[in-house]
């Protein structure tokens, strides 16, 4: 009776540890979604001189805590860890890390892990058209207003208001100072010219800040920053051609996709994240592993068929989806027909439910571009066609 009780309140104890971890690690997603996306609004240029604005309070709003920075979920399979394991070890060897590959192979999330695993300050930027040099060093952020109050004689005083110019620092400058690691999502979507305050960052260890007057216009670079910048290949829309003498003191590590295990293991860990989340997020239904194998394996079949990418992004956003239609019984009927990655499909509706979902998935690449499918309905033919040969 009395080891019946101990175990209830061990059970009972190790649900609020789980509740306390599992708050503890939402909190965490937020703070560094909410750090993305304040990345991203802050390469936003503003005012007549193109320079950036910042409603930043503080430089050190910036900086990320190493813990913070660990994505979650985060799958090491072996795949995983041999190229996290490069990045780390070209970081150490204090290279800056170029990652290069199609959109949603994992790019991102490897950087963030690897740079948690240094256990240095994170500090986050996304390239942009709009990227100029001031978005990356810092600038001028309005005018700081202050009073100045003279006492002549008592009883007698003179009120002073003097507007000063305040200089903030933007992402480069706080990570150059800090010793952060810093990862610079989608690089080559900048101008190249913004980049070559970073030419003297890594040939001479020194940042200049144009605009900036005195001693403390240059930073001397901490010994522990570090970078990774993050592309896709070259050929993609809106990528502007970076110049040589930046490439050519990066080292590039390739990032394809991963093997089917490895991509079937991230797929669940997104669905499951779902289905642990916290109570007001709707944790639709369970998505089993069979489907999530019918999911993996279509995927990787249209990435083969379609002229389009269709990344491990793709399978986690259509197998969420498909966790919030009921009437899907596809993973039965399906995945015990899998051969070679090659799918075998019923007629059934589940099968045109598969392929609605993919469509809604991968109608955003289409619809609006220049991608060599006409259109949604012909994506939708196409995928039908992919998955019912
Ligand atoms: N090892 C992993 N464990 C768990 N999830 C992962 C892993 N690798 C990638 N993902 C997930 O796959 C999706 C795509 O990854 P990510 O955003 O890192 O790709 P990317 O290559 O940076 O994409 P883009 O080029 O579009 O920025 C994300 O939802 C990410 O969380």
């Amino acid at each position: 009776m009395a080891e019946d009780t101990s175990r209830k309140r061990t059970v009972r104890g190790r649900k609020i540890r789980d509740d306390r971890e599992a708050k503890q690690r939402c909190k965490a997603r937020k703070k560094l979604a909410r750090s993305v996306s304040k990345a991203k609004t802050e390469s936003e240029p503003s005012g007549k001189s193109g320079g950036t604005h910042t409603q930043r309070t503080s430089e050190d709003d910036l900086l990320i805590d190493p813990a913070d920075a660990a994505p979650e979920p985060f799958i090491e399979t072996d795949a995983v860890a041999a190229v996290r394991d490069r990045i780390t070890g070209w970081l150490a060897a204090d290279q800056p890390v170029h990652l290069i590959g199609p959109t949603g192979t994992g790019k991102t999330a490897l950087a963030l892990s690897a740079a948690a695993a240094r256990g240095r300050p994170v500090v986050l930027c996304n390239g942009d058209k709009a990227v100029d040099t001031s978005a990356l060093v810092g600038g001028y952020s309005g005018g700081e207003r202050y009073e100045e109050r003279d006492e002549y004689v008592s009883g007698v005083s003179k009120k002073t208001q003097i507007v000063r110019d305040r200089w903030v620092d933007n992402p480069l400058s706080v990570a150059v100072r800090e010793g952060a690691t810093f990862i610079y999502n989608e690089f080559s979507r900048s101008d190249p010219a913004a980049h070559n305050v970073l030419l003297s960052v890594l040939e001479e260890g020194v940042l200049e800040r144009p605009g900036k007057y005195g001693a403390d216009r240059s930073i001397d670079v901490h010994p522990e920053f570090r970078v990774i910048f993050t592309s896709n290949d070259v050929e993609y829309a809106g990528v502007h051609q970076q110049q040589d003498a930046l490439l050519d003191r990066m080292v590039g590590v390739h990032v394809d996709y991963y093997d089917a295990e490895t991509e079937h293991e991230i797929v669940r860990s997104h669905v499951a994240e779902k289905q642990d989340g916290p109570a007001d997020d709707d944790p639709g239904r369970t998505v089993s592993d069979e489907e999530i194998e019918t999911v993996v394996n279509a995927t990787r079949t249209l990435r083969e068929e379609l002229p389009i990418v269709v990344g491990t992004r793709a399978a986690i956003t259509a197998a969420k989806g498909l966790s919030v239609f009921d009437d899907w019984d596809g993973g039965e009927a399906a995945a015990g027909r899998t051969d070679g990655g090659q799918i075998q499909f019923s007629d059934g509706d589940s099968d045109d439910l598969l392929a609605d979902v993919l469509t809604d998935v991968l109608g955003p690449k289409v619809a609006g571009t220049e991608a060599e499918i006409d259109g949604i309905a012909a994506l939708q033919r196409q995928i039908n066609e992919v998955l019912r040969d």
